[in-house]
């Protein structure tokens, strides 16, 4: 593959790495954009009305977080811009004692008390920036966290359809931006509170001295302000359009070093061919990086040149004052310094209320994510569900994922029953929608139409945890946790404490007491390569381990999707083995497999095509010559790999209805 990617791609178009690699461009703002219109909650008018709220909001998490430290920074900030104050109020008597008239050593005595006052308030400030860093230092951490973990604690209960759904996933992207932002939102309102309170002290001062000082300090930060507003709102804006772009990038850097495509990086030499298209995509989030700083730097200079013009202004006012002989010298001097000082504070005050705003807007994401959870979240409550249900029945079931539905839906008009007790097994080609039945019987998926009943009560109205707390259920792409091996088995129920008696007949109903006993630190070997003492299963080995967890639930229901694909022919005949005898003690079996002649001892066989549900029935009628003839065709296709007269064509039959053999 030498697909040379180009070395500067335009950042609207999707780059030949996005087309190549991902079908298309990752830069959409469509998505965000549904949201609310997003864009129009940019303006400053809509910020500045929410912003109070989102301040509230970050105060309250705070709250949560470390009432203390809380406090602490709150009353050191406080205590900074007041001493701020009082001290800048002391320099205005400084000076209008030193520059009255009089002998020097009389205005010097005179000046000695406003000098004291400077004095204690510098050092009563120093103590406040102490007090505030050491308090922030506290909180910030544990803001984090519990912003963290608000969205945490309720993405896990939403349904699955929405985790799959890729609106959702660019939300929880900028999401979990909004718990680091929460973090900072901490230091900028404290600093916005020193700031306000040593801008108020400077404009209340500037006030007394003449009335036209405060409206041209305002207006020497005006640009300022314009300036950072535009440069944050092109900022989230760019951030959005490129959120799955960055995820994009930090996934394919991430395949690089994994274990698991390690092997194929390198014997089928997809290093370098990965390498090229991170560079690739880096390239095109550089030149975004590149547009924004141009932009920013276009931005800012036209601001300076507006504030210089500004500064200008009120010199030129307190010079016009000073000529007209409105205002006194020493007055002037004060003014001067209050100027500085308030604009100074001004201008941080605007840094700070800027910072604050453009992490608002991730705060914002972060409580969208949780509205988006809230509403998208599996119900709880509903009628109890039957604890050991005589039969499950599905009818009339249809079901298609979404975005896909309107092509074909996965599951089309399914009617069948599982009675308790019993071996049912799920047959059919590849994509029939084996998989996606058993989804829905989990409660993982709801069908689009139909209904789901157990014992004649529609699951729409049970107790979805009740229905999950039913269930075991070895997947085909069961997780391999990266945790100790007695973990992987034992988080088959984490709602009780291991136990070890439970631990053992698990294994040794998987056959996987003979992987423990081989493992280097038997139960206690860490599963996850990379991680010191890490130990790599074969993938048979990790079914063996997933067929003990499954096991281990102890639900009434168990659910076996392909348990058997990775398994040895002696392991496989004895999880059959096993599966029949749980049958025989009253749990209910659903079997996914291709093996079909492991079906044979299966109560009844459900044959799936194309989401349709062929025919039913249990093995013998299924292979007589009454029965449609799908299960046994492609049984005969199976067979016919092993027989000496080779495979049987599908669908072709002699006059007796024999299935025809191709030569060999
Ligand atoms: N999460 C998903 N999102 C979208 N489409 C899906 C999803 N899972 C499955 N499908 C589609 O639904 C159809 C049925 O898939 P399903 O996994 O149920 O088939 P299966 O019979 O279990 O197949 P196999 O034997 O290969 O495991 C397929 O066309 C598949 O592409």
């Amino acid at each position: 593959m030498r697909h040379s990617p180009p070395r500067h791609p335009r950042p609207q178009e999707a780059s030949p790495s996005e087309r190549l690699l991902f079908g298309g461009p990752l830069r959409h703002d469509q998505g965000w954009n549904k949201h609310e219109n997003a864009h129009l909650e940019l303006s400053l008018w809509s910020m500045a009305l929410r912003l109070p709220r989102l301040v509230g909001a970050t105060i309250r998490l705070a709250a949560r977080a470390d009432r203390g430290a809380l406090r602490t920074v709150a009353a050191a900030e406080l205590g900074q811009g007041v001493s701020q104050a009082v001290g800048l109020i002391a320099i205005n008597h400084v000076l209008a004692a030193v520059l009255a008239a009089g002998p020097t050593g009389q205005r010097l005595t005179a000046a000695l008390p406003a000098l004291l006052v400077v004095a204690v308030t510098g050092v009563v400030g120093a103590l406040a920036t102490s007090a505030s860093t050491s308090g922030t230092g506290r909180l910030e951490p544990k803001v984090e966290r519990v912003a963290t973990e608000m969205y945490l604690e309720r993405v896990i209960h939403v349904e699955l359809a929405a985790i799959e759904d890729e609106e959702f996933h660019r939300l929880l992207d900028s999401a979990q931006y909004g718990a680091s932002s929460a973090r900072r939102m901490i230091k900028y309102c404290s600093g916005v509170v020193g700031a306000l309170v040593a801008f108020v002290a400077a404009a209340g001062v500037l006030t007394v001295l003449h009335p036209v000082l405060l409206p041209l300090l305002a207006l020497t930060t005006v640009p300022r302000a314009w300036a950072s507003l535009r440069i944050a709102r092109a900022r989230y804006s760019s951030f959005h359009h490129w959120v799955q772009h960055a995820r994009a990038g930090r996934l394919l850097s991430g395949l690089l070093i994994q274990t698991e495509p390690a092997p194929e990086v390198r014997v089928h030499g997809v290093g370098p061919f990965l390498l090229r298209h991170f560079r690739s995509m880096s390239e095109s989030s550089e030149a975004e990086q590149t547009r924004l700083s141009r932009e920013a730097a276009r931005v800012r200079l036209i601001a300076s040149a507006l504030t210089g013009t500004a500064v200008l202004a009120t010199y030129a006012a307190l010079g016009g004052l000073l000529l007209t002989g409105v205002m006194r010298l020493s007055v002037a001097g004060t003014a001067v310094l209050a100027t500085r000082s308030g604009s100074a504070s001004l201008a941080s005050l605007i840094l700070q209320i800027n910072s604050l705003y453009e992490e608002a807007c991730y705060v914002q994401d972060l409580e969208r994510l949780c509205q988006e959870a809230a509403e998208r979240a599996i119900p709880e409550g509903g009628e109890p569900v039957p604890d050991n249900p005589k039969e499950i029945r599905f009818e009339d079931v249809s079901f298609g994922y979404p975005g896909t539905a309107a092509r074909r839906p996965a599951l089309d008009g399914v009617s069948l029953t599982i009675p308790q007790g019993k071996i049912v097994a799920l047959v059919g080609e590849n994509g029939s929608g084996k998989s996606t039945l058993v989804k829905l019987l989990a409660g993982l998926y709801r069908p689009d139409s139909g209904r789901i009943l157990w014992d004649g009560q529609d699951m729409a109205g049970l107790d979805r945890a009740g229905v999950f707390a039913r269930f075991a259920m070895v997947s085909q792409d069961f997780h391999r946790w990266p945790f100790t091996c007695r973990m992987n088995v034992a988080i088959g129920r984490t709602d009780h404490a291991v136990s070890q008696e439970r631990l053992e007949t698990a294994a040794r109903y998987a056959g996987a007491d003979e992987v423990v006993e081989q493992l280097p630190r038997g139960w206690d070997t860490l599963l996850a390569r990379g991680y010191e003492g890490g130990h790599q299963l074969s993938g048979g080995q990790w079914q063996r381990l997933g067929i003990a967890r499954a096991r281990y639930r102890e639900g009434r229901i168990l659910i076996v999707d392909e348990p058997t694909s990775a398994l040895d022919a002696r392991a496989e005949l004895q999880v059959f083995d096993q599966i029949r005898r749980l049958a025989d003690g009253g749990q209910t079996v659903l079997l996914i497999t291709h093996r079909l002649a492991s079906v044979r001892h299966a109560d009844v066989i459900h044959v799936l095509e194309h989401g349709r549900l062929r025919e039913s029935g249990t093995f013998e009628e299924l292979m007589g010559p009454s029965s449609a003839g799908v299960f046994r065709d492609l049984y005969e296709l199976q067979r016919g790999q092993f027989a000496e007269d080779g495979p049987a064509v599908p669908g072709s039959r002699d006059p007796d209805g024999v299935p025809r053999r191709a030569p060999r």
